[in-house]
């Protein structure tokens, strides 16, 4: 998160850190969010075939053991069937993680609520971006989670040519610009948008931001859309 600040510890109790085997060590490499007991949702773009994951949950600092970390296994892999990495800006930027055995509930690690199927926030809504991502472009990763504000800015307005243009779809939300956005390493993560109940809702899933520099103008963050995808995730976790 590029211009963001410490969270709270715990205060995104969803949050999760997706971690990749290299070696015998892991480490970070995504985003995630709690949407069931036994699921997690990410972006399609953090699964690489072979490769071996676990989730974290309950995390704030990286580098400090808090005692309210606690660490699944990934038992089955769901990538949206449209996903492409060659075609990011075709949308359907989305993976769900079955975890070996639910979490332990607390107030450290809790499920997320979802937006209504369809539901669209509308520009200027305020939200936040979660995750430990690069501080700025080719920067360092931070030990503790981040979060920074990012006003919804309408499909209209980003789907200019000189903004996303035609690589964003109304299957995507983009919020935040050229000050605060989010940077690789966040990818993945949620987009927590409050709701007119007061409470906090996954709107969105972190998906790509410009391939320059982080926080480019006219460069928004861009999100999957949780709303646009409902069915989709109903059905796997359902089914699988
Ligand atoms: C999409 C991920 C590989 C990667 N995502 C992130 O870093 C994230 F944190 F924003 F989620 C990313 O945006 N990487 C940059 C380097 C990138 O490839 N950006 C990109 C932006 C737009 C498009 C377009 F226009 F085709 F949709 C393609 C790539």
């Amino acid at each position: 998160v590029v211009n963001g600040q410490d969270a709270r510890p715990h205060s995104w109790p969803w949050q999760i850190s997706l971690q990749v085997k290299h070696g015998s060590r892991y480490h970070h490499t995504c985003g995630g969010t709690l949407i069931a007991p036994r699921w997690v949702l990410t972006a399609g773009h953090c699964i690489w075939p072979g490769d071996v994951y676990r989730v974290v949950l309950g995390e704030h600092d990286m580098s400090q053991q808090e005692g309210t970390e606690q660490i699944r296994d990934v038992l089955r892999i769901i990538v949206h069937p449209k996903w492409d990495i060659d075609h990011v800006g075709d949308g359907n930027d989305l993976a769900l993680l079955k975890l070996d055995k639910s979490p332990v509930m607390s107030d450290s690690v809790s499920v997320a609520c979802l937006p209504e199927a369809g539901e669209i926030p509308t520009h200027g809504t305020p939200c936040y971006i979660s995750g430990w991502g690069n501080l700025y472009t080719h920067g360092p990763m931070p030990d503790k989670l981040q979060q920074a504000l990012l006003p919804v800015v309408g499909y209209s307005v980003c789907s200019r040519s000189d903004w996303w243009g035609i690589n964003v779809k109304t299957t995507m939300i983009c919020a935040g610009g050229d000050v605060v956005a989010g940077c690789n390493g966040d990818s993945g993560g949620p987009l927590n948008c409050r709701g007119q109940d007061g409470k906090w809702y996954v709107q969105g899933v972190t998906s790509f931001v410009s391939s320059r520099v982080c926080n480019e103008v006219k460069k928004p963050t861009v999100f999957t859309r949780t709303s646009a995808f409902t069915d989709w995730l109903s059905d796997v976790m359902l089914h699988y």
